[in-house]
This record gives C-alpha cells, structure tokens and sequence, in this order.
C-alpha cells in the first residue's frame, strides 16, 4: 500500500536562502511520526509547504493518498480539502462563540430556511467531542474553556469533517504550552485518532512525548534530514546529539545552589489582590529560584504580570529590599530592576519589525550614544544564548520562535536584572536552548538576582528551582521545599 503523505527532495527556500534541503518523508496511513530538530532547523518551514502557506521549490515531489501534488495545490484550502489539517500552539478560537459555533465555522451550521437550527447544531458538535471523550460542552463559550479544552476543541475542529483513513493530522507544536497531564490527555486523543487511520506528523520539543506517542521520528538539522528513529530505536540523548551535532552540557541544578541568603526577603508581596488575583502573600530572597505552578487562571502567570507592571493591582503592597514600591505599568517595574517576560512573545515582546540587534538592546537605546558598545552588548548575547542566525542584522521578524524567545531573553539579561519574572520560558525552545536559559539563570541567581519562573512542565522546577510556589484560585495554596522537590510532588500539588 502506498503512504499517504510521501515527501521526496523537499527543499524550500526564502528568496535565495535555502532553508530545508533533500528532505525526505514517508507517513503511513495510522502512522503517528515525530518531527524535531533545534530552533530554526526547518520545522515550521516544512509544515508551512504542507499546509499551503509556502511553495516547494522545483525539484520537490509530494505524493498524498497517491496523487502527486502540483503547483496549483499548494494553497491552504486545496490541501485542507484534501484532508491535510494542522492544529498549532494557539488555538485561534473566538471567545465570544459557542464551541458548536466554532465547529461549524469549519463544517457550515445545519439551517432550516435560512435560519441556524441552533439545537442540530449544538447536538453534531456534542457528537463529535464526545466521539473522542473531550470533557468539553458544545454550548459553552470558548472564552470559558481552559487551556487544555481549548487546545482539545481545536483538535476536534481539525478532525471535523474528513475520513480518518484518508487525512493527515499536522500537529505543529500543539502541546508546547499545556501542563505534561492535560498534553498527555490530548496525546491519547490523537493516538485513538490515529488507531481509526488518521496519519499524524507531530512536531515538537518535548522529547517524552516522542518517545510514548510517536512511532517513528525524523532529526532536522539545517533544514537537513540528519537522523530517524523507530520507536524501538528512540533515544533522547542520542536524538539530542543529532538535534546539536554534538552533545548537550547540563547547567544548573539547584543542588549546586549556594547563593541564597536566608531570611533576607528581597522580594515580599502582602495581600495581592487584582485580576485571578486573591490576596496573593509571597516572599523571595536574592540568589534563590522561585518556582510557581498551577492550573490555568489560578494566578500563577496573573502574579507575574501584576509584578511586571502589566496588569494592576487593586490591592496589597509590593516591597523590594524592605522598601515598599508602587507598579502600575511596565515602565515602573523596569525602574526597580523587575523584569517580565511573557510567554506570549509575540504580543508582548518582540519587535517583529526591527532587526535583532534593536530587539536586544531596545530598553538601552539611549543609554549607548556612538560607540560600539551596542554591537557588543548584542554579539556577547546572540553567543550566549545561542541565537541563530547569529547575524544581528537580520530581522528579528525573519526568526524562528524559539530563536525569537532567546533574543528577549538576552534583552533582560543585558541589564543585569534584580528580579526576572518569566512566564514559561521554555515552551517552544529547544534542548539545546532551554539549556542556555537554565545557564542564564544560574548566572542571575549566582550574582544575587531572583528569578520567579513560571513552568507547566514539573521536571523543569524540581531541577531549577530552591523553592516552587502552587497557586490556585488565586491565591498561594502550597509551599514545596528541599525533598518535596521532585517532579511527583510537585504534580501531586498542582493537580490534585
Ligand atoms: N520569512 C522568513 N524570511 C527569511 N528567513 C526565514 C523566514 N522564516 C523563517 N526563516 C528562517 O528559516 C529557518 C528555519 O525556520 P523555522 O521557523 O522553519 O524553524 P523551526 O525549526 O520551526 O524552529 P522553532 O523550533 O524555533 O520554531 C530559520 O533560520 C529562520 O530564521
């Protein structure tokens, strides 16, 4: 039987550089198969060509259930007919609509003389969430969904309306920013899809996943298919290896923390109150990694925006070394040295229009006059944090996500920060790079900084961080320390 998607000397190129070359891939049909490879490898690139939104170069073949694709059918209706469907990191789901209604903008709304039949509706959408057991309620408004029901409502709408045994799932970093149990539950899901025929091309950065879902996986590197591993052959350190051309150095752990002084509050805020925000009382010291988890919208990200200034507080006090402060906007956290970083790095970070090299030294500009501290300022942080391309003209537009996170990483990092906020730094980055994070903030700690990050992934916190803070319903509602530092507790407390 032929595959149903079969990839040959795929090479795709932006103007006259080349990004992906002689890639080849064969998907089968029910075939689940991994995609991976560092920021900037080709990842994205490779799925833009598959979704219609970027042209193979001449050269390239495509075969899907058998029909070899023309120029004419690389657009993103041609191929969604086919039954290729993509779902990416953000589900773009309209708050204000019912998940039925966001179904049926997919699938068309049942209607009787040009009235929507609002029952039909509710009850085909309801059919096809519970065809797939997500906990989710037709009727219910997307803007009230979690996250990992609205990342399950989108899958379904990528499902809506093919055959199984005929389509091609793209899962284009679907689970980067849910918690490891809800990115589980959507992983069965798909898996269940897959075992009625569904082929799946999965890319991502979490290698477990890979490992439990994935029944074959491809290595980018370059833009240049360098490894393939079976499920049987599948090995993290040795898919790393081909991912960098070499091997991974493991940096900070938090055994190696020397750094924290006892007792010295350098961070203390009392009765916070604000959005998801009840009355929220913490404390952290210099030199200490503070950790913070929980489900989503039970104020582990909105304490990190309500301390960078983002959102405002209606209530408590914020000190910063015995002092109390006042933050109403970004530009009075940066005054005390308290600098946030969003995990959405395209609405709250990066210039898209600007090269690299601004994005960097953006809060400075006016700090460097004529010299040639800039240009070294930004070449010291493009190393650092591994940027590629390292060329800091290059727009920062031009980048890859993950490429885009080291740069307003490397923007904070330049100024020496006293308390960096960080809204889940590492979804959506590399091994290679969540290594250059961790490192850069080993350094921060190692030199008196505090850092408050905030994770979905257990593991990462109980390696990095002195103590993990659990929010729910707004408010602190665990403190875990020394032993209870490990990835079940911390599960256990966030989930339970
Ligand atoms: N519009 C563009 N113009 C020029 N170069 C681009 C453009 N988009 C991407 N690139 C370059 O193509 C290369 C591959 O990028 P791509 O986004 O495919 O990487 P990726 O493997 O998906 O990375 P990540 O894991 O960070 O998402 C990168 O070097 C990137 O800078």
């Amino acid at each position: 039987m032929s595959a149903r998607l079969a990839v040959s000397n795929l090479g795709i190129s932006y103007g006259a550089y080349r990004v992906v070359r002689d890639l080849n891939l064969e998907i089968g049909g029910g075939e689940i198969v991994g995609l991976l490879g560092s920021n900037g490898s080709g990842k994205s690139t490779t799925v833009k060509v598959l979704t219609g939104i970027n042209q193979p170069d001449s050269g390239s073949v495509i075969t899907f259930n058998g029909d070899v694709l023309g120029a004419r059918d690389f657009n993103a209706v041609a191929l969604r007919r086919r039954g290729i469907r993509v779902v990416h990191q953000e589900s773009p789901l309209v708050d204000d609509l019912t998940v039925a209604e966001a179904i049926a903008i997919h699938i068309g709304f049942p209607k009787k003389f040009g009235v929507v039949r609002v029952r039909e509706l509710n009850a085909r959408a309801q059919q096809m969430l519970d065809d797939f057991e997500i906990p989710v309620d037709a009727a219910a408004l997307c803007g009230s969904l979690t996250a990992g029901q609205r990342a399950l409502t989108s899958f379904t709408i990528a499902l809506a309306g093919i055959q199984p045994d005929k389509a091609l799932l793209i899962l284009d970093e679907a689970t980067a920013s849910l918690p490891t149990r809800d990115a589980e539950r959507y992983l069965r899901r798909v898996r269940e899809a897959a075992r009625r025929g569904l082929s799946v091309l999965m890319v991502t950065h979490r290698l477990s996943e890979v490992r439990d879902f994935c029944d074959r996986s491809l290595v980018l590197r370059n833009g240049e298919n360098v490894a393939e591993f079976t499920a049987e052959s599948f090995d993290e350190s040795a898919v790393v290896h081909a991912m960098v051309g070499g091997s991974v150095e493991l940096y900070a752990s938090r055994h190696e923390n020397a750094g924290a002084r006892d007792g010295a509050a350098d961070l203390s805020v009392s009765g916070l109150f604000g959005p998801g925000l009840e009355g929220v009382s913490l404390t952290a010291s210099s030199g200490q990694i503070v950790g913070i988890t929980g489900l989503s919208g039970g104020g582990a990200s909105e304490v990190l925006r309500a301390l960078g200034g983002i959102e405002q507080a209606s209530q408590g006090t914020i000190s910063i070394d015995g002092r109390e402060v006042v933050i109403r906007e970004p530009r009075d956290a940066i005054d005390h040295g308290v600098y946030y970083l969003s995990s959405d790095r395209i609405a709250e970070g990066g210039v898209m229009e600007l090269t690299v090299e601004d994005n960097l030294t953006l809060p400075k500009t006016e700090r460097y006059g004529w010299g040639a501290k800039r240009g070294v300022d930004s070449d010291r942080m493009i190393d650092q944090m591994g940027v590629h391309p390292t060329d800091p003209s290059v727009g920062f537009g031009s980048l890859s996500g993950g490429n885009q996170q080291k740069v307003l990483m490397g923007r904070w990092l330049l100024l020496d920060p006293k308390i960096l906020l960080l809204d889940d730094p590492t979804a959506g980055v590399d091994p290679n790079a969540r290594e250059a994070i961790f490192a850069a903030l080993e350094k921060v700690r190692a030199s008196g900084g505090t850092v408050l990050i905030r994770s979905t992934e257990p593991a990462q916190l109980a390696r990095l961080c002195d103590v993990v803070l659990v929010f729910r319903d707004g408010q602190v509602i665990q403190e875990l320390r020394g032993s209870e530092l490990t990835t079940e507790e911390i599960s256990l407390a966030t989930y339970a």
